[in-house]
């Protein structure tokens, strides 16, 4: 995993190889303004010490340092803004395949990878990997300069920055791990929570069940809260055992060294400088499980290989009017154990109107889905202008296939916006022409700003039946070849919806699917298929009427005369 994360951010290394020199440099200069004034100590013993010499050295230490992090800070964001703009592009190459079908239930949890997650990597990758190696070359550095002073003192600060580096970065490893997979866990969970809260803002209200849904948050903040605290005590001891240990190795150079005390003065003044670089190693060691965590989920994003895909060489539709075909599918979602479609075959010629009934779970809606690939069933076929649906491309079937839902969900920008959402050529007069069919031509005329009137995805100032009518004026301007009306005029009063079904009368090449609960929404239809109740059953359960070419589990009515 460590080694595909590389790979991910090899661009960013070069900026990342300066921004180490940086450091490293910088460090170095902190070393020399402590070491340099121990020395200056030394020499002013002996009444020879030039002050101003010293003076001028510390001022240039000292803005040398400042320069030199101020450029590792640069050169360290510079790398990380590249490697989070590749990181998420990514990551959204990942996820636009999956949708709809695969992102239906885990949109919090996406939410999270796309912002935290990524963060953390980058942090770990921009932020935390060049000063821990900084962390290995300073205090190296150091120690070889010890070790060239006396062996007991090489010995001495060795042993320092190993317990320094070594030791208490990895005190309550185990509790820290454990806290920061909780955590990343839970703060999932409130993502997801708070997603659900937002897009069932008007439900929660009307259930009255603010209350509840708060106190569940609380749960689940105090759940995080507590691994929270749990990773605070853990950084507080590492904390309190960094203050101990350079204190620790002073004393004992003064005391065990072996070299003229001057030396042993100024190494002490370096090991001193030198150990805030190992803080790293310990910021490194709280970021290194939190970020392959997060890597973990990141990279288990990029590896889902949607169920739906482009077919390598696509067949190419018909011209003309389209047939559409149900074949013996069998579908059941993933995760569930018993299928929602069993040997469901149903036939739709060209041009024809069909309505599909059925009790509410019979998979009315989920053969709409069949219909557009956000699904593949798995036995059987979906046929569209008699082309297997797997063999089409995903474009060219949803430019050819428009589904129209119960609930419209409406883009922020203007009337014409969302009408343009799925044909961006759209012309005005087009625009019109869609909203005359879906009866919503008058009601945007009486707005001042006409097609130009804005609607915001709660679009307050239209009524449901409004926004049913602008969901299917916006797949009709698509001009499809297959229209599947999903309960989508069930907001609308019985005149509207014969206006409806009048002007999808007027386009004679249009293939037409209305799904519905009852017999009274799809009057008008040249034919009614009753889907049964779920899970569909087997073929043995034939009546000989379903044995007719157009359906199979499920039972063919005659036509239902037109009767608003
Ligand atoms: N995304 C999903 N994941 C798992 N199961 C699902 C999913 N969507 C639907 N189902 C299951 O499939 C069954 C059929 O659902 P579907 O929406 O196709 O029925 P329907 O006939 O359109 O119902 P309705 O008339 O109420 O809209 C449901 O009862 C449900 O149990």
């Amino acid at each position: 995993m460590i080694r595909r994360l590389a790979r991910i951010a090899l661009p960013a290394w070069p900026w990342l190889a300066a921004s180490l020199l940086a450091r490293v440099a910088g460090l170095a200069a902190g070393v020399a303004l402590l070491a340099v004034p121990a020395w200056g100590a030394v020499v002013a013993v002996d009444g020879d010490l030039d002050v101003v010499l010293l003076a001028v050295v510390l001022v240039s230490l000292a803005a040398a340092k400042g320069v030199l992090r101020y450029l590792e800070q640069f050169l360290g964001h510079r790398a990380a803004f590249d490697l989070i703009a590749d990181m998420r592009l990514r990551f959204y190459d990942a996820v636009v395949p999956l949708a709809p079908g695969e992102l239906e239930a885990d949109s919090g949890t996406l939410a999270s990878i796309a912002a935290r997650d990524i963060d953390r990597v980058e942090v770990f990758f921009a932020h935390t990997i060049v000063p821990a190696l900084a962390a290995v070359l300073v205090p190296g550095a150091v120690t070889a300069w010890a070790f060239l002073t006396g062996p007991v003192e090489g010995a001495v600060v060795l042993g320092a920055f190993l317990v320094g580096g070594a030791v208490v970065p990895l005190l309550g490893r185990r509790a820290s791990a454990r806290a920061a997979r909780g955590l990343l866990a839970e703060r999932a969970a409130i993502a997801q929570h708070v997603a659900e809260d937002v897009a069932g803002r008007a439900e929660i209200r009307a259930l009255h069940a603010e209350e509840t849904r708060l106190a569940a948050l609380d749960d689940l903040s105090a759940r995080a809260g507590r691994h929270l605290r749990a990773s605070g005590l853990v950084q507080a001891q590492r904390a309190f055992a960094g203050l101990l240990w350079p204190s620790a190795a002073v004393l004992a150079l003064l005391a065990l060294g072996a070299a003229a005390p001057e030396h042993r003065l100024v190494l002490a003044a370096a090991v001193i400088g030198a150990a805030p670089a190992l803080t790293a190693v310990e910021a490194f060691a709280r970021s290194l499980p939190l970020a392959l965590a997060a890597a973990r989920r990141y990279l288990g994003v990029l590896d889902r290989v949607p169920a739906v895909a482009d077919p390598v060489r696509p067949s190419v539709l018909p011209e003309g009017p389209l047939p559409v075909r149900v074949d013996a599918v069998r579908f059941r979602y993933p995760g569930s154990d018993a299928p929602v479609l069993d040997d469901v075959s149903l036939d739709v010629p060209a041009r024809g109107r069909v309505a599909l009934l059925g009790p509410s779970g019979s998979g009315k809606s989920t053969i709409a889905s069949l219909l557009l690939r956000v699904h593949d069933p798995e036995h059987g076929r979906v046929l569209v202008g008699g082309v297997d649906v797997r063999d089409l491309a995903l474009g060219d079937l949803r430019r050819a296939v428009a589904l129209v839902e119960q609930r419209t969900v409406l883009v922020s920008g203007t009337v014409l916006d969302n009408l343009r959402l799925g044909a961006p050529r759209l012309t005005e007069a087009e625009a019109w022409s869609a909203l005359e069919d879906a009866s919503l031509a008058d009601d945007v005329r009486a707005h001042p700003d006409g097609l130009d009137a804005r609607v915001a995805e709660d679009a307050l100032s239209l009524s449901g039946g409004q926004r049913q009518r602008l969901g299917l004026a916006r797949a009709l301007a698509r001009r499809p070849r297959v229209l599947v009306l999903d309960e989508a005029t069930s907001h609308q009063d019985v005149l509207t919806q014969r206006a409806i079904r009048l002007a999808i009368a007027k386009r004679p090449d249009l293939t037409a699917v209305v799904i519905a609960h009852r017999a009274d929404a799809v009057a008008g239809m040249d034919r009614v298929i009753r889907l049964r109740g779920r899970p569909v059953r087997s073929r043995k359960t034939l009546t000989p009427h379903d044995r007719a070419p157009q359906a199979r589990n499920a039972d063919c009515a005659a036509p239902t005369p037109e009767g608003d």
